[in-house]
């Protein structure tokens, strides 16, 4: 393993367990901060089709916003392990009568044969899950690559074009600044319970 390889499995040992160790009060209380911060967002408040995640591991949960923005009619879909090809997401529609099944990771996910199904280039916000982030749209996720192959076309794309990728976190994320690699999407910016960090262009 080299030496940034080894880096990046260290952050994340410990952004996992800072995260995993917020007791139930501080996450409910992250999770509503964090509706708040999004509901000042343009953005946000622009999109109709969203897709979130459901939480593990200690993530910020998403469920307060699914409920909001179902009750204001924008459309919820979820990341599912696409079946084939390797290490991509597929999008599901997610409503209250969606079935859930676990996936290999013990992530809760739509199971596959309920459609309807939309293209990752059809949504127009992403709210991703990251384990830890910096102010300039650089994210760490848990190491399948899944959300940078599945959004590879967007490199070379302006940030404020086509699908925006927004990453959701606890505050306690944050990093001084995350080494890029070539294949990493960036954020137009993250978003936690105490604010909303834009990329700096
Ligand atoms: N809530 C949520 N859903 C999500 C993601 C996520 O980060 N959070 N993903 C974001 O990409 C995708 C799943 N990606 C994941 C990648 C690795 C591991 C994981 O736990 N890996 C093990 C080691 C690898 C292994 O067992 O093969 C580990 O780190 O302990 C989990 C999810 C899609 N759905
Ligand atoms: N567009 C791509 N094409 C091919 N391989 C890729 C691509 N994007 C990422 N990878 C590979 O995926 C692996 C994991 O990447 P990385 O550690 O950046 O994942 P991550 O962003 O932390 O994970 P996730 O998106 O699942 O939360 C790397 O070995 C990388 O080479």
């Amino acid at each position: 393993m080299n030496k940034a390889t080894e880096f990046k499995q260290s952050l994340r040992r410990q952004m996992r367990t800072a995260r995993r160790n917020l007791t139930p009060v501080q996450q409910r209380n992250n999770a509503h901060g964090i509706l708040a911060t999004l509901r000042r967002l343009t953005q946000f408040r622009r999109s109709r089709t969203i897709a979130l995640y459901l939480a593990s591991d200690g993530e910020i949960s998403a469920e307060q916003i699914i409920h909001y923005c179902r009750k204001r009619g924008k459309r919820c879909f979820l990341p599912v392990l696409h079946p084939v090809r390797h290490n991509r997401l597929w999008f599901i529609k997610y409503n209250k009568d969606t079935v859930l099944t676990n996936n290999i990771y013990g992530i809760k996910e739509p199971s596959l044969i309920q459609a309807p199904r939309r293209p990752a280039w059809a949504l127009d916000l992403v709210l991703l899950p990251l384990v830890a982030f910096d102010d300039e749209g650089g994210r760490l996720g848990m190491g399948g690559g899944y959300y940078d192959r599945t959004f590879a076309f967007k490199q070379g794309w302006r940030k404020d074009r086509g699908t925006r990728l927004i990453g959701l976190a606890h505050d306690l994320q944050k990093v001084d600044q995350l080494k890029t690699e070539s294949w990493d999407i960036p954020l137009e910016g993250v978003a936690t319970e105490q604010r909303f960090y834009p990329a700096a262009r």
